[in-house]
């Protein structure tokens, strides 16, 4: 059952405020000097796969002591198994939140209504496969005979982000005779480009909407369907070209999309965690469907292991109540999220809409507005790109920014020493922000260089590092689809654990309609080039030059 308690009431809250005061002024530098075992206590690993080393964060053990309270005394135990066992816990659209029946490979039975959802689940799943099976073989063919070798994925937000980092992420999984596109943005550019680089008669377009009603997913794919028909010209040539991945049969067919080429979901699979589900497609497709069921896989023993394992090694409740540690003691407002590895680089902004869109909500489960932070700003990118852009702001910013420094052992590309050089910064870069440099080392450089004493007081402020920043080191064995799916979930539960703590909703999305609403209004007036006198006078102003200069 999903309870609404105030987190600042609980006596857990209290006591980590009266902790914080004190932890305050604790240094890192301090906490390793005074316990050698501090790496062997604060790491957790999981299946020799994933090590999470939160050993350079500013916590004792009285702190997690204090964050496990807060976490019992905010029922999250209740809530986990409130969600797996699929009760209607996205109550302000009264629905299941049951991402985790998508992956679950032990097919014990999942219910929603009295219903047992798995049947669903593995007969789409079992579509997917023999639709990827043609596709790969070369059976299922273009309008002209020809095999299909060039995958569009249209959609946009959870039905275009996860596609693409996944595919990102496993591209030394490819498969050869398939090429991924993913067409997101309105803006006709993104269509434009993509479809100079295709051949209608080997193209398949899937077109990714959980509603199907999505303004810019429909236009690209109304775009799509008259490119291709331009070549192809007859519409029955519609139904080898164009598949739909959705909740909405009805649209799919109004569309002319052929139901059996319609891949389905359902109403408790959220956008931003529907990657699992049909949405996967094009991810199945491109590096093929036992490696997609590797992915499954490797979520589910992250789920698993996030129902089974005790609270104290438990990745994902590590990781938010940390995080909590953070954002409502310290007043952090954003998380950085970093990995050392070139494929993974749109892993940050999967995981901005993963984490913003359901957690940046100030009304609370009571419907009143909450007197304290929640969802912090995710951003990053990969290392070592951010080493060289933006990094100077967190080693010696005014601003304190948790880290999570996310790195593989192995590389897919042994190249030279490359992987040495690339892994050397990462455990570099925790170092240095939580011990940096005093005034004493920076002094004793000088010297051996030979500068002259007037001249070293000078410099001195300017090449101190603090220190005291904390990270998270998250080093994996490998990336590979089984890891790479525990990853996911890993973040997935540390975002449900964090909305659970802040008693928030964190699988609905209201935030984003008005914005829908307001376009969907002025649309109509851009039609001609009348002035426009409806809005205030910073839109019409702004509308109006547009009219005048297009
Ligand atoms: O898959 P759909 O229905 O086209 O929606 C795409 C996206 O639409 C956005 O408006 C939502 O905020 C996202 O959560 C969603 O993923």
């Amino acid at each position: 059952m999903l309870e609404k308690i105030n987190p600042t009431q609980t006596a857990a809250w209290q006591e980590l405020e009266a902790h914080f005061k004190a932890m305050k002024k604790t240094t890192l530098k301090e906490l390793f000097a005074n316990d050698p075992n501090r790496f062997d206590k604060y790491t957790a690993s999981f299946n020799d796969q994933i090590l999470l080393d939160y050993s350079k964060n500013l916590i004792t053990d009285e702190t997690l002591n204090k964050l496990f309270n807060l976490a019992k005394q905010c029922k999250l135990a209740d809530a986990t198994k409130a969600m797996f066992s699929g009760e209607k816990i996205n109550r302000t659209e009264d629905r299941a939140v049951l991402h985790t029946a998508l992956r679950n490979r032990s097919n014990t039975p999942v219910y929603v209504d009295g219903q047992d959802v798995m049947p669903q689940v593995n007969a789409v799943l079992e579509k997917m496969k023999a639709f990827c099976e043609k596709i790969h073989s070369g059976k299922w063919t273009g309008y002209t005979g020809k095999a299909i070798r060039s995958i569009v994925n249209i959609g946009i937000g959870g039905s275009d982000l996860g596609p693409v980092m996944i595919t990102e992420a496993l591209k030394p999984y490819k498969k050869a005779n398939i090429e991924s596109y993913f067409v997101s943005n309105v803006d006709g550019t993104h269509i434009a480009e993509t479809l100079k680089k295709l051949d209608p008669e080997t193209t398949l377009f899937l077109v990714a909407s959980k509603t199907f009603t999505t303004q810019e997913t429909m236009t690209n794919a109304h775009s799509a369907r008259d490119w291709f028909l331009a070549s192809a010209k007859d519409e029955a040539f519609v139904a080898k070209h164009f598949a739909a991945l959705s909740t909405n049969a009805k649209a799919v067919s109004e569309f002319g999309i052929d139901t059996d080429n319609m891949f389905e979901f359902w109403d408790w699979v959220g956008g931003r965690y529907s990657s699992w589900s049909a949405i996967g497609l094009s991810i199945a497709l491109n590096i093929g469907f036992d490696n997609f069921e590797e992915l499954l896989a490797g979520a589910h023993e992250m789920d698993q292991h996030f129902v089974n394992t005790p609270i104290e090694k438990n990745l994902p409740a590590l990781l938010g109540l940390i995080g909590i540690w953070y954002n409502n003691f310290f007043g952090t407002q954003t998380v950085a999220l970093l990995p050392y590895d070139q494929y993974m680089h749109r892993f940050p902004a999967y995981f901005q809409q993963g984490d913003m869109e359901s957690n940046g909500k100030y009304v609370d489960r009571n419907g009143h507005p909450v007197d304290y932070q929640t969802g912090p700003i995710i951003w990053g990118e990969a290392g070592t790109n951010g080493q060289h852009a933006f990094y100077q702001l967190i080693h010696q910013g005014t601003k304190l920014i948790p880290a999570d420094f996310i790195a593989p052992a192995q590389t897919h590309n042994p190249l030279g020493d490359h992987h040495q050089k690339l892994l050397s910064n990462f455990f570099a870069q925790t170092e240095a922000l939580a011990f940096g440099k005093d005034a004493d080392k920076v002094r004793a450089e000088f010297v051996a260089q030979g500068k002259a004493e007037d001249e070293i007081e000078q410099l001195v402020p300017f090449k101190v590092f603090q220190g005291n920043r904390p990270t998270n080191s998250i080093l994996m064995q490998k990336i590979t689809p089984r890891s790479l799916g525990s990853l996911i979930a890993m973040y997935e539960h540390k975002i449900f654990v964090q909305g659970v703590i802040w008693n928030i909703f964190t699988f609905d999305q209201w935030g984003v309609e008005l914005g829908k609403q307001l376009a969907n209004k002025i649309l109509p007036e851009l039609a001609d080039d009348a002035t426009v006198t409806s809005h205030d006078s910073s839109t019409n102003g702004l509308i109006n030059t547009f009219k005048k200069w297009r």
